[in-house]
């Protein structure tokens, strides 16, 4: 297995279609149905695609996930525990640094509050493998948002994912999965509520369904398949490098790794890493079929790749460089960044602290990762402390009113002049 080699001139964007046309179709059919039928047609599809059996359970109680989670072996329990915990803390520092905003301005005061939504959808993928990371990564972000009601909904889901669903402190979870999925946290189901945003990766039935949904709810991101370029000179372990592709590579037939190589770095010893490694690797067909549409480009100086990451905007970007460091410094599109060849770009899928859903096909160009931000709002509000000193608020709202033709606002405003009807409550 060899990764195909490109000059660094036919490396375009990796702007790759969010949303397969085919899908689409599929999935504005269950969209439509499951909206109009509700738990039956929602029942009816995941029996059809094989996600649920025949009368099985499709809504699992807060109860219910405790119990799940309480039926866990103690070291996967204790394991999940653990990556909670440090998602946790990073949400937490993520939501203490939003501050509120009150600013004081003559006679006024304009603040901003960040205000959570109500509730929250939060798919896990499970058609390929049970992804308990993901249940954390997007329910427990929601949480210490401060969202209300959080549901997760997962195809088939393992006792694994069921357990993290109660340690991330969701409400419940609906075994099922696709775009009937996303259809019942659009628009509810039994004991589902309908939900203010729909959160997660998902394959390109969920991703269509998605952007579907949008016009009606929130949703973080259009995710597609994973992506990992990895930029490497010299100094870099081909081990590490072919662990990194290979790791990405497994997720998804259509998932993305690319090399960067600058001077020095050992391409051919990358390629018989990459054999090696994947010699009996359980993953490896559909590694293989990644990895053949991966491809390496070979940098002339740093300059260049920088340039070329820039160009790419990768869901993940992994330095394996002497000079780290100041080569983080100099990017700024990426969806998450893994400074120097021990912060390997796994141990942030698996919670050592920043989300793990990231964008992809280079929408981390104008797009950032899941943070506690998806989910809260900046409301604006505007209070009137000093009618007075707010005068040439007045006028001016009144004056510019009359340039607009809009003499209702006009009127509006200058009713309040000098504190309105109520101008005695301002005394003092
Ligand atoms: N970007 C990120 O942050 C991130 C993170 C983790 C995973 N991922 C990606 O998520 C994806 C997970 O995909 P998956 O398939 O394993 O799980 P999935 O849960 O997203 O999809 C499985 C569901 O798709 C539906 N489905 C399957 N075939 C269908 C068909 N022919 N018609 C209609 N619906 C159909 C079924 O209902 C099934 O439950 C991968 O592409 C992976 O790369 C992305
Ligand atoms: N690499 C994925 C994000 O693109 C996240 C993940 C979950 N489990 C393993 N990896
Ligand atoms: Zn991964």
């Amino acid at each position: 297995m060899m990764l195909r080699r490109i000059t660094p001139a036919d490396v375009a964007g990796l702007d790759r279609e969010p949303v397969d046309p085919a899908a689409r179709e599929v999935a504005r059919e269950i969209l439509h149905e499951v909206r109009g039928g509700g738990e039956t047609a929602l029942r009816a599809w995941s029996e059809k695609l094989g996600d649920l059996e025949p009368g099985a359970r499709l809504f699992w109680s807060r109860a219910d996930l405790e119990r799940a989670r309480d039926a866990l072996d103690v070291r996967t329990r204790a394991l999940l525990e653990r990556t909670a915990a440090r998602i946790e803390s990073f949400a937490r520092a993520q939501r203490e640094a939003l501050a509120d905003v009150d600013l004081a301005i003559p006679g006024c005061v304009a603040s901003h509050r960040f205000v959570p939504l109500a509730s929250a959808g939060c798919y896990a993928p499970g058609g390929r493998h049970p992804l308990p990371s993901s249940v954390l990564m997007t329910a427990l972000t929601a949480k210490v948002a401060g969202v209300e009601r959080v549901w997760v909904a997962s195809p088939k889901p393992a006792p694994a994912t069921l357990a993290a669903a109660a340690i991330a402190g969701a409400d419940g979870l609906l075994a099922a999965g696709g775009a009937q999925a996303i259809a019942a946290l659009a628009s509810g189901a039994g004991p589902l509520p309908a939900c203010e945003a729909i959160v997660g990766p998902g394959n390109r039935f969920v991703t269509a369904a998605k952007e579907l949904v949008s016009s009606r709810v929130a949703i973080d991101m259009l995710a597609g398949p994973s992506e990992l370029v990895v930029v490497a000179d010299g100094g870099a372990d081909p081990a590490c490098v072919a662990a990194d592709l290979i790791a990405q590579a497994e997720h998804d037939e259509d998932a993305l790794p690319i090399l960067i190589a600058l001077p020095g770095c050992d391409l051919g010893a990358v390629n018989d890493e990459l054999e090696r490694q994947l010699d009996g690797l359980s993953t490896a067909a559909t590694a293989c079929a990644a990895i053949g549409s991966g491809f390496c480009v070979a940098a002339a100086d740093l300059e260049e790749a920088i340039d070329l990451c820039e160009r790419l905007a990768p869901e993940h970007l992994q330095l394996c460089v002497g000079e780290a460091e100041a080569v983080a410094s100099r990017l700024r599109r990426y969806g998450s960044l893994f400074v120097g060849e021990l912060a390997a770009e796994v141990l942030g899928d698996y919670g050592a602290g920043p989300n793990h859903v990231l964008p992809t096909g280079g929408s981390a160009r104008h797009q950032a990762g899941l943070s506690v931000s998806t989910f809260l709002r900046a409301r604006t509000q505007l209070r009137i402390s000093d009618p007075k000193a707010a005068q040439v608020l007045v006028d001016d709202a009144a004056s510019l009113a009359r340039v607009e033709g809009l003499e209702g606002h006009a009127r509006a405003a200058e009713l309040r002049h000098g504190g309105g009807r109520r101008a005695s409550s301002f005394a003092g």
